[in-house]
């Protein structure tokens, strides 16, 4: 059911959220008492310092791991004890999980062979007659949106660092995920890629739910509506950039690591 703009902004959709989150490894707690709430139409950073637990919470999310204790839901269903497979089927993806691009196929290919997965969710609405051209016309489109058309046809290999990760998003959201998790999707790149990339993702995030560990703070700043800081595996702070930058314990813990 489509929910309006007004009805969005006054009570924004939790579609992700976990309660009294846990990861222990042997005696070491890694994650402790998270709690986390996504929003859909929204871009949440998860950000800390090294070691703070930023890529077990994403491992529990998606059931890469299994908690210790508490518990996971997606859009209103428990996905506590889901498998990963499952849950990437229910609309929760990790931009590696689909996005291995193939480095010897054009662009336009890659993303044929990511709408063609058995796993999408859209695969029924190829197949009907005129299959093939539905499949061309939605491979375009995608292309389109994250500016990939002029190198439909370069081979995946030879594109820049920034336009292959730029591709794996586009393979990723080839699965239409309602919640999208971002690895540091600016790692490795230039100051130019990097604000290509923040456009893509703020755009993609206009109708899901876009969760991302990012260093790059500047990136946080200008993207993300929601920032949950981590430190030792708990929640430091949260709130939006301005607020949570302002916390005199988030200062203390990126000090002297804090990015322009
Ligand atoms: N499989 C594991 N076994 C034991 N300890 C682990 C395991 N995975 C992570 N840890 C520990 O848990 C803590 C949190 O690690 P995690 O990788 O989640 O942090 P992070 O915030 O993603 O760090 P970074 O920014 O450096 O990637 C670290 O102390 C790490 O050594």
């Amino acid at each position: 059911m489509a929910v309006s703009a007004t009805q969005t902004n006054a009570t924004p959709r939790v579609v992700l959220s976990a309660r009294g989150l846990r990861k222990d490894f042997g005696g070491f707690a890694a994650v402790k008492n998270v709690d986390l709430d996504v929003h859909d139409a929204s871009v949440h950073a998860l950000i800390g310092p090294n070691g703070a637990g930023k890529t077990t919470v994403f491992n529990l999310l998606t059931k890469f791991l299994q908690p210790t204790h508490g518990t996971i839901t997606l859009m209103g269903t428990d996905i506590t004890r889901t498998p990963p497979d499952k849950v990437a089927r229910m609309g929760l993806v990790r931009s590696f999980q689909i996005s291995a691009v193939f480095p010897h196929l054009s662009v336009l290919d890659n993303v044929r062979v990511a709408l063609q997965r058995p796993n999408n969710l859209s695969t029924q609405f190829w197949r009907p007659v005129s299959a093939l051209d539905r499949l061309n016309n939605r491979a375009e489109q995608l292309l389109a949106s994250v500016g990939l058309s002029k190198e439909r046809d370069q081979i995946a290999a030879d594109l820049s660092y920034g336009r292959k990760r730029v591709l794996e998003i586009a393979t990723t959201l080839a699965l239409d995920p309602k919640v999208l998790l971002l690895d540091e999707p600016m790692a490795g790149m230039g100051r130019e890629d990097v604000s290509v990339v923040s456009a893509i993702i703020r755009e993609v995030a206009r109708d899901r739910a876009v969760l991302m560990v990012e260093h790059n703070l500047s990136v946080v700043a200008n993207i993300c509506q929601q920032v949950t800081v981590l430190q030792r595996g708990e929640i430091l702070a949260e709130g939006d950039y301005a607020t949570v930058s302002q916390d005199p314990r988030v200062r203390e813990a990126y000090m002297g690591t804090e990015e322009g």
